[in-house]
């Protein structure tokens, strides 16, 4: 119950006890509902940030805590009026072998009294309240799969989390109206009509059934056009994501592999039609495979296939040929001729085929058979992209690689194959969507954040125990399963049989040691919904932009980056428990902290493209997201401020020694100092060691010292040139590590900008990463800053940052600086590195009068946006911390320094 805090008027202890009676009264306490994956009901610290991109967990807000109607009564009602419950809405796909649930766990900006953010509200002149100006509220779409025979498991399920709860009407979405009690339930899929009364019976809802092959195609088009890493190429081992240009995205082939296949022609949104199918299916692998090696589970089954060799079943064009190729019409003798065709000349019985042999050659048979129809339909209809999706593929390489085989095969290479990550939940999602008004299909791909929480948990390839409940349940399964260490698994590449089930070309080949569990071969995480982020509108060209600068597919990178981030875990979980006092509690969260990166470390070396496309900026992220979803919630806090107070005592006498200087001299001072004070980087190793051989102020004296011109990427004097002839209008200046990095470095420059009459909006963080300086954190650094610098004030108090100090002013008036304002903004992430087409509103309104970016830091300038364009100005500072980076960026060394100025392209 961490985070409850005591109310003035009931008490945590009546709270919880009332709220446990208080059951399903909507504006009303609901049951805290999960947050991530599979578990987690339970309460976090605040964060007191409203951008929810993270993992960071709601706390209820008893403030204003009272009972409802009559107070006499048995479980009354509580109604907390500041408290935004986390709503569900649910949606089913039943099919014949599993049910598929997509469900929504919603989440509301909180925050709206944060003083800053009014301020920057009014300064920027955005509107407020998100609510009306967002057709949907944030919130989380979350994937969980059943097997349709355990029906009941599902149903448990849904009561555990009462989802059933939430989807009432579609009117409850945005007006909150009280539950009723006739709930209703979107699905589709046979299931919807076949179990509609198990259902109306165990939860008491209805089910409104949705045609399916609607649902399929209101999926699809939804993953295709929202999600960035949805569809992708797998070819011989390869996967590749495919971006779709969303005016280029129809006509296609949508071919679902359920039980049953079904081929649609999709034409648009909502214009389709189903032009064929076949009943060799999913179903069909399963079913037979299982009669034919008494698999108990599918996942056996596909995993037996792995160590198959099919030629001891299936005849091949050699077998018949007296191992030689039929060259005349393009069959080489490795050729399945007919598949299971050997079974018919030998005197064999079953018991004499291995079980992986059998189920080989039953994967091919029904892959090859599916790719060809395919084709066949593609040809029909001129179709040139295929899109596969349905459980049957389930992440396998094998059969992906084996329908790609077949299609390019069959196509001559004119038609493509392309595989779905959300492959099995088209139609769940497009019952989904199909309630009214939610707004999801306005979603754009922007506000969108995919997050991988450690939900749904497995290990050696298995699934482990239920759903976890909440964050304890979670600790105890990873200090169970998961292993701790940092050791990397290495790939074990299968063995590829020889043959093919076509014309003369070798295997397609496929790795795949053990088949990952479910959860984990699914690739997919839980989807944030986030309508406030906007694309950057400073971007020269969005569409272009890939904010990654190091592309960790390739592997020498991707180890490289690896053993860096598995070496610091140590000292971070360190860092981390000492934040949270070093309780027990803490030290047992730090632990499965550890374990649950290191997993997600070993699964991505394994799979590098398991969640997306992955560049290092990612891994970044995951690490702070990682650290928040075992309820870090600042690991660095208490390092930030010894070095915000080392760093402001010695301000004055920097600004001193500045304002003695020349215009030009204090100019490159100014830039020197901020790539100097650019050291403080706890995410560097190399730095990290360099702290104990130092107080902060010596190390920065001897980093600023060793400051030498030209640095290694120098564009400083063409940078002097512009800014002294024509000041700029407003710079946004995109800051980054706390204590001598901000205070010393980008605070004196800001001042400097705005001396010269250029506004100044701080772009920081919303949430903590590393030792960053947040947004949150900003206000009381400038306050203390402007106490010894009358710029500062002046332009604080101009940009409504010193609420305080403006109303101790003589007149009261807001307005009576002379000031160019200096403003901050939040950027809408949690994580050393910034992708610029996820930013907060605040931002892109601040962007707009913007002529010039200062992006400061190796997170944000080097390991993102490096290569960058912008439509205005922008100025790239960083002081290159890692010997590998330097020499693959920029020909250098460690501690060698980037300043690259481009001007508005
Ligand atoms: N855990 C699993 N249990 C059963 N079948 C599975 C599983 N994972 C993948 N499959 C495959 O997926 C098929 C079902 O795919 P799905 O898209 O859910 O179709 P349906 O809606 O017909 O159930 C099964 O027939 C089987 O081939
Ligand atoms: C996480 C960071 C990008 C932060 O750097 P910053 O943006 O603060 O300059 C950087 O610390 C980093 O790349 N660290 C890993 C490399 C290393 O330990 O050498
Ligand atoms: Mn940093």
């Amino acid at each position: 119950m961490a985070g409850l805090k005591d109310d003035p008027v009931l008490g945590t202890k009546d709270i919880i006890e009332k709220r446990e009676g208080a059951e399903t009264k909507d504006a009303v306490i609901s049951k805290q509902r999960e947050e991530e994956g599979q578990g987690d009901g339970e309460m976090a610290p605040h964060t007191g940030n409203s951008i929810h991109r993270s993992g960071s967990r709601p706390q209820l807000d008893l403030s204003k805590a009272a009972i409802q109607g009559n107070s006499e009564e048995r479980d009354p009602t509580i109604l907390l009026p500041n408290q935004s419950d986390d709503i569900s809405h649910l949606a089913l796909d039943i099919g014949g072998s599993l049910i598929k649930l997509v469900y929504f766990s919603r989440h509301e900006d909180r925050s709206i009294n944060d003083k800053r953010k009014k301020m920057v509200k009014e300064r920027l002149g955005i509107s407020n309240g998100n609510r009306r100006s967002y057709p949907i509220l944030g919130g989380r779409l979350h994937f969980v799969k059943f097997e349709t025979r355990k029906i009941n498991d599902c149903l448990d399920f849904i009561s555990s989390k009462q989802l059933h709860l939430g989807g009432v009407d579609s009117h409850r979405w945005l007006s909150e109206t009280p539950a009723n009690c006739n709930a209703v339930i979107k699905a589709t899929g046979g299931g919807a009509y076949k179990f509609a009364d198990l259902f109306k019976e165990r939860l008491g809802v209805s089910l409104d059934k949705e045609d399916e092959m609607d649902c399929l195609v209101a999926g699809a088009n939804f993953l295709l056009k929202a999600i960035r890493h949805e569809a992708f190429t797998h070819m011989e081992g390869q996967k590749e994501f495919v971006q779709i240009d969303q005016n280029d995205l129809f006509p296609y082939l949508l071919v679902n592999i359920g039980s049953g296949v079904s081929m649609i022609k999709v034409d648009g949104d909502g214009k389709f039609e189903r032009v064929s199918g076949t009943n060799v299916g999913g179903g069909t692998y399963w079913g037979l495979g299982r009669l034919l090696t008494k698999c108990k589970s599918f996942d056996e089954l596909l995993e037996l296939s792995q160590r198959g060799d099919n030629r001891t079943i299936d005849m091949l064009v050699g077998d018949i040929y007296g191992g030689m190729d039929y060259s005349k019409i393009g069959l080489s003798a490795s050729t399945i001729a007919s598949s299971f065709g050997k079974a018919i000349s030998e005197k064999k019985e079953l018991e004499d085929y291995r079980p992986e042999d059998i189920s080989l050659s039953l994967l091919r048979m029904i892959s090859y058979n599916i790719g060809q129809i395919a084709y066949l339909n593609a040809l029909r209809f001129g179709l040139k992209r295929i899109f596969f999706g349905g459980f049957f593929i389930r992440g396998h390489a094998y059969t992906m690689d084996t329908i790609s085989f077949a299609v390019h095969f069959w196509s001559k290479g004119e038609a493509q194959a392309m595989f779905l990550r959300h492959e099995g939940f088209l139609g769940a999602l497009g019952a989904f969507m199909s309630y009214e008004k939610h707004g999801l299909d306005d979603l754009m791909v922007h506000q969108l954040v995919e997050r991988f929480p450690m939900g749904a948990p497995y290990t050696g390839g298995k699934i482990h125990g239920p759903p976890l409940g909440d964050l304890n349940e979670k600790i105890s399964w990873m200090e169970k399963f998961v292993l701790k260490g940092t050791e990397i698994t290495a790939p074990v590449p299968m063995d590829p049989p020889g043959t093919t089930g076509l014309g003369g070309f070798e295997v397609p080949s496929s790795k795949g040691g053990t088949l990952r569990s479910d959860a984990s071969a699914l690739n997919v995480g839980v989807l944030h919904l986030v309508p406030t982020l906007e694309v950057f509108p400073l971007l020269a060209d969005p569409k272009m932009y890939e904010p990654n600068t190091i592309d960790l597919s390739d592997h020498n990178e991707l180890e490289y980056w690896f053993t860096v981030l598995s070496g610091h875990l140590p000292d971070l979980v360190d860092k981390a428990v000492a934040s949270e006092g070093g309780t027990d509690d803490a030290k047992r969260r730090g632990d499965a902290f550890a374990r649950a990166f290191s997993a997600h470390l070993a699964r991505l070396m394994e799979e590098p493209a398991a969640y997306g496309k992955l560049g290092l900026a990612n891994l970044l992220e995951l690490r702070e997201e990682c650290l928040r979803e075992f309820h870090f919630v600042d690991a660095y806090r208490s390092i930030k401020q010894r070095e915000n107070e080392a760093s402001l005592a010695v301000l004055p006498d920097l600004l001193m020694e500045l304002d003695s200087m020349t215009e030009e001299m204090r100019l490159l001072t100014l830039i020197e100092g901020v790539l100097a004070a650019n050291i403080f980087d706890w995410g560097s190793s190399a730095c990290v060691d360099l702290y104990h051989k130092g107080t902060i102020i010596e190390i920065y004296r001897m980093s600023r010292n060793k400051m030498q011109r030209p640095w290694q990427v120098d564009d400083f004097d063409v940078f002097k040139e512009r800014m002294l002839d024509n000041p700029h209008k407003r710079a946004l200046l995109f800051v980054d590590n706390s204590g001598a990095d901000i205070v010393l470095g980008m605070l004196p420059l800001a001042r400097e900008l705005l001396r010269r009459g250029t506004e100044v909006v701080l772009v920081a963080n919303s949430l903590p990463a590393l030792n960053d300086v947040t947004a949150m954190e900003l206000p009381d650094i400038v306050a203390e800053a402007a106490k010894h610098c009358d710029v500062l004030r002046r332009a604080a108090e101009a940009g409504g940052l010193l609420v305080d100090a403006m109303i101790n002013t003589l007149d009261g008036s807001k307005e009576n600086s002379s000031s160019v304002p200096l403003m901050v903004v939040e950027n809408g992430c949690g994580s050393p590195c910034i992708d610029l087409r996820q930013v907060s509103s605040e931002l892109a309104a601040a962007a707009k009068d913007a002529d010039l970016i200062v992006l400061e830091g190796m997170g944000r300038a080097l390991h993102t946006n490096f290569n960058a364009r912008f439509k205005c100005d922008v100025l790239k500072l960083a002081m290159v911390k890692n010997q590998r980076l330097a020499e693959k960026l920029i020909k250098g060394n460690i501690y060698d320094c980037v300043c690259r100025y481009e001007p508005a392209s």
